[in-house]
């Protein structure tokens, strides 16, 4: 349940996941060299803090004076540690910066309010004093969405949540609790088991993640199929803005008065204001889970079972989490154990001339009869569909080990394992052309190699290299997929990519988002289905929303953040003023390169995020 899998709450280190674990598990370990065809080295520690280089802090005197009087004293902090903390989010170029020791920039203070009014003194002092404001949750964003960028402004404070994280109320008749924003999801969750409740919103990052963080990324949990995801479930929000307090919803459980403004801020990622309490709907804990595991021949045979079961079935049919992995994740799943169960399993559906087979997993939550009765419901559906089931299982040995698994990254990376993972969502008619498409592109730019001449080698971050000059042949690689959100007319999509890292790893991974994007958006996909824009897609949007789209976000963020100082460069990118410098080379400091690390090693299917 809920409940039982939220007890631990790791501080993640300023360098990954989790502090240092028992490094690679061996049925991971031996798949990497099986498939990358490398021996997995010793592993590189990160930098140690005091090899760390970071920019000199440049508030003025008086601008610390002024946050310290809007939050306190000990809420404002210089501290090489804090600052550290809140340079960088956990995608991979992130932690491959931290761990060499160089990140990008870091705040020039970390401010931790411990009451709304002081949010909004503190967004009136930085307006006053010419201060970004990077609002900072669980700081898990993995498109940079807590990158600490000036946009032209004198100074950066991350302003971090994490005092703001009391239950405020609870309403049994209307099911529904209210928090402040910065409630980390085990805190929450344990608030609400107390009281029989759940909200089912689990991210595979929630034990580090917070609940303004999920309304500002418009977040899906692994179970959003089930429960809904974040914009599904928020009822009422709160957000302080430079130009004054918004409360939205919470009077009626729906309003035709006017278009609903809780879905311009569930999603607004820090650029209007900064989210201090959320409103969410919540259900009665389950008191029972029940699992089932069916294979198909292919992966396309296992999205048509899944969407009739969307489409056709009956409510509550499909399962609170749904999983179909395609035939390469799969098979590195099930070569991770070489268990007598295992090679059972195999047998089993060889006989049934299923070879090559994609795995669905599903786990129902309720009470006893209703899992049964709703399990049993869908496995009539999914056998009409050429499913063939095998035992519980899969499901509940994916179900105990789902957030373990963002730690192996870190090992991963520790031993010269490039991993990341990147998502889009596509409409059913359009899945499996998007599924192949993307998973060929993220293929192709890894075999592609790093490129042998021009500007773009050593980290520049400008992307330009992305597999089109001439390189070397890029190392062998494991590109897997899955779907995990489910929707009558569509899912998401998921890859997780590995390979040995090339000598520039951030290089390496922006060809390979570079030509991942290219094939979405020629797809007509989305450019994210619950990451979010961040800096990582800023430059995309106007590919999804339109010119005018952005102009109509542009305008709004002028009338709630006249001074642009929420959280520049992030889901509407840089502002022009800040283009206009950028042409006169006044940019943010460009991304140190990472050092290579020419070891090969490491982990694949369980490394997957989300
Ligand atoms: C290992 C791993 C697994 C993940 N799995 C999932 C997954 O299953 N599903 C999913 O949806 N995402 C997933 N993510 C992405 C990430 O965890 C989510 O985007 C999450 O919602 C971010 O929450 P946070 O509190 O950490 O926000 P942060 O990372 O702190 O911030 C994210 C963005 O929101 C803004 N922000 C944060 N708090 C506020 C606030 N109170 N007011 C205004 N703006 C704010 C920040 O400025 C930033 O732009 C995963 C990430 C990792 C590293």
């Amino acid at each position: 349940m809920a409940a039982d899998i939220t007890e631990s709450v790791p501080q993640a280190p300023w360098w990954g996941w989790a502090a240092a674990g028992a490094g690679l598990p061996e049925g991971a370990a031996r798949v990497l060299r099986a498939r990358l065809g490398a021996e997995i080295g010793e592993p590189v520690a990160p930098a140690a803090l005091d090899e760390v280089e970071l920019p000199e802090p440049e508030l003025t005197a008086a601008a610390l004076e002024a946050l310290a009087g809007a939050a306190g004293h000990a809420a404002v902090s210089q501290r090489a540690s804090d600052r550290l903390r809140h340079a960088a989010g956990k995608h991979t170029p992130d932690l491959l910066r931290q761990r060499a020791g160089r990140p990008l920039a870091a705040p020039d203070a970390v401010v931790t309010p411990d009451t709304e009014a002081a949010v909004a003194a503190i967004l009136g002092v930085c307006a006053a004093h010419d201060i970004a404001v990077v609002p900072f949750g669980g700081g898990t964003s993995v498109v940079g969405g807590v990158a600490p960028l000036r946009g032209g402004h004198a100074a950066v404070i991350a302003l971090d949540l994490g005092r703001l994280d009391a239950l405020i109320a609870l309403d049994e008749t209307d099911r529904t609790a209210t928090f402040e924003a910065g409630i980390r999801g085990p805190a929450l969750e344990r608030a609400l088991a107390a009281r029989g409740f759940t909200l089912g919103h689990l991210p595979q990052s929630h034990q580090q993640a917070t609940l303004g963080g999920y309304a500002a990324t418009r977040s899906a949990g692994q179970a959003s199929t089930g429960y809904g995801a974040i914009a599904e479930l928020i009822t009422g929000i709160r957000i302080e803005t430079p130009s004054g307090r918004l409360d939205l919803g919470g009077r009626a459980p729906a309003s035709a008065a006017g278009p609903d403004l809780r879905q311009l801020v569930i999603g607004s990622e820090g650029a209007f204001g900064v989210i201090t309490r959320v409103t969410v709907a919540i259900r009665r804990a389950p008191t029972r889970k029940a699992y089932g595991s069916w294979a198909f021949p292919s992966f396309d045979a296992g999205a048509a079972a899944v969407r009739a079961l969307a489409q056709d079935g009956g409510r509550g049919d499909l399962p609170e989490v749904c999983r179909l992995s395609d035939e390469e994740e799969t098979e590195l799943t099930l070569a991770q154990s070489d268990s007598g169960a295992t090679r059972t399993l195999r047998r089993w559906l060889g006989l049934r001339g299923i070879d090559t087979p994609a795995l669905l997993l599903g786990v129902w939550e309720g009470t006893d009869g209703e899992v049964r009765r709703r399990r049993s419901r869908a496995a009539r559906i999914l056998r009409s569909h050429g499913g063939v089931p095998t035992t519980e299982r899969p499901a509940a040995a994916w179900d105990a080990g789902r957030f373990g698994a963002p730690r192996l990254r870190d090992e991963l990376l520790a031993v010269g394992v490039m991993v990341d993972t990147l998502e889009t969502a596509a409409t059913w008619s359009e899945l499996p052309e998007t599924h192949r498409a993307v998973a060929e592109a993220i293929r192709g730019a890894l075999a592609a190699g790093p490129a042998t001449t021009g500007s773009g080698a050593a980290g520049s971050g400008s992307g330009a290299n992305a597999g089109t000059a001439a390189g070397s042949a890029g190392a062998p690689s494991a590109v897997q997929g899955h779907i995990s959100h489910m929707y009558r007319d569509g899912a998401s999509l998921y890859y997780t990519f590995i390979a040995a890292a090339e000598a520039d790893p951030i290089a390496q991974y922006e060809r390979v988002k570079a030509a991942a994007n290219a094939a979405i958006l020629a797809r007509g996909a989305t450019i994210t289905h619950h990451h979010a824009v961040g800096t990582e897609h800023a430059a995309l949007l106007p590919a999804e929303i339109g010119p005018l789209g952005v102009r109509a976000l542009r305008a709004v963020k002028a009338e709630l953040d006249p001074a642009g100082i929420m959280n520049p460069g992030k889901l509407l990118g840089a502002p022009a003023a800040a283009n206009a410098a950028a042409a006169g080379g006044a940019t943010e400091p460009a991304p140190e390169p990472a050092p290579g690390n020419p070891v090969l090693d490491s982990s694949p299917s369980a490394a997957s995020n989300g």
